[in-house]
């Protein structure tokens, strides 16, 4: 069953297309990576998702309902977290999850108990300071269960960790690949390493299309082309590789890198062979989500 199904949406800012016909599905229980570059529209996505924006065409459903501008309806489906979350910072964190769950229409008893719940899941159960003492990481931890307070169907977060800095990032990663039990995760992110990491499924959003979408292990099959690594001392060597081979991409002081696509390796090691070009290491290398994006966006 789809969480989110997405067909045709096209979004314009003045005469700034930013939306071109965008489909996506994310299907139950996924952790989806929406990747997309700065400005690549994802926000627009998302608010619009969320009836905050108004589509020029397109239809958005979610769980299987009609998603409409300016309705709250579906959004009983989905707890949201914004880029930069706002929050009432003179409040402790359990006070804060208390008035959500209150304005929210939840009984004490309710949201007390799911506060708790949440706190412990996000690491800030002992946590007695006021939010505005709060990292930037444990904001990003307590928006989350904020958004997680009403047990939505889907999970959406926008860029959570692009602020952050090596052990927030894996805090939040952490946490989004823990409540995958309980939810559909849907998050935003230009870091490719972060995506690699957690996600089961992923839409490459490109010039207000999606150009690529569906399973991670599916899609790592599908474009895989084999890289080769040739690691010379020989500056001489390097050039003579880099001129008879213009395709092959310097990686490093002394590495050069090339794709079975550009390349057949028998050739370019016969180069070697032939040439006595000194070598330290050749060696095959699995290509990165990196290499697949570039090679998509470039074509
Ligand atoms: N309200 C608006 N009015 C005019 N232009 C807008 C508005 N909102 C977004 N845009 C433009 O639409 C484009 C897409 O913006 P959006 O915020 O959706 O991108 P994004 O992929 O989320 O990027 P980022 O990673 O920088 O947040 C950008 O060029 C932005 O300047």
């Amino acid at each position: 069953m789809e969480m989110l199904q997405i067909t045709g949406l096209h979004k314009r800012f003045g005469d700034k297309e930013v939306l071109k016909g965008l489909n996506l599905t994310v299907p139950e229980h996924s952790i989806f990576g929406f990747i997309g570059r700065n400005g690549a529209g994802k926000t627009t996505t998302m608010k619009t998702i969320l009836g905050l924006l108004k589509a020029d065409a397109g239809e958005i459903l979610v769980n299987g309902e009609k998603a409409v501008y300016g309705q709250t309806a579906t959004n009983r489906y989905i707890g949201y977290l914004p880029d930069v979350p706002e929050f009432y910072s003179f409040m402790t964190a359990r006070e804060y999850l208390g008035f959500c769950g209150e304005i929210t229409g939840m009984t004490k008893k309710v949201y007390r108990e799911r506060s708790e719940e949440l706190l412990e899941l996000v690491g800030l159960n002992g946590e007695k300071h006021r939010i505005k003492g709060y990292s930037r990481g444990m904001k990003q931890r307590l928006g989350i269960a904020q958004a997680l307070l009403n047990r939505p169907k889907l999970l959406i977060c926008d860029e959570p960790t692009s602020a952050l800095d090596p052990v927030g990032r894996k805090e939040i990663l952490d946490l989004l690949l823990a409540v995958r039990e309980q939810t559909t995760v849907l998050f935003s992110t230009h870091i490719l390493s972060d995506v690699e990491r957690i996600c089961t499924d992923i839409a490459l959003l490109h010039e207000g299309k999606v150009d690529i979408q569906g399973k991670l292990s599916e899609i790592r099959t599908q474009y895989r082309r084999d890289e080769y690594l040739v690691e010379t001392d020989n500056e001489e060597g390097m050039h003579a590789l880099q001129k008879a081979f213009p395709d092959i991409r310097q990686t490093g002081q002394n590495q050069l890198v090339f794709s079975e696509k550009d390349y057949a390796p028998g050739e370019v090691f016969r180069f070697v062979a032939d040439r006595a070009v000194p070598v330290v290491k050749i060696e095959r290398v699995e290509p990165t989500l990196e290499s697949l994006f570039v090679e998509v966006v470039e074509k």
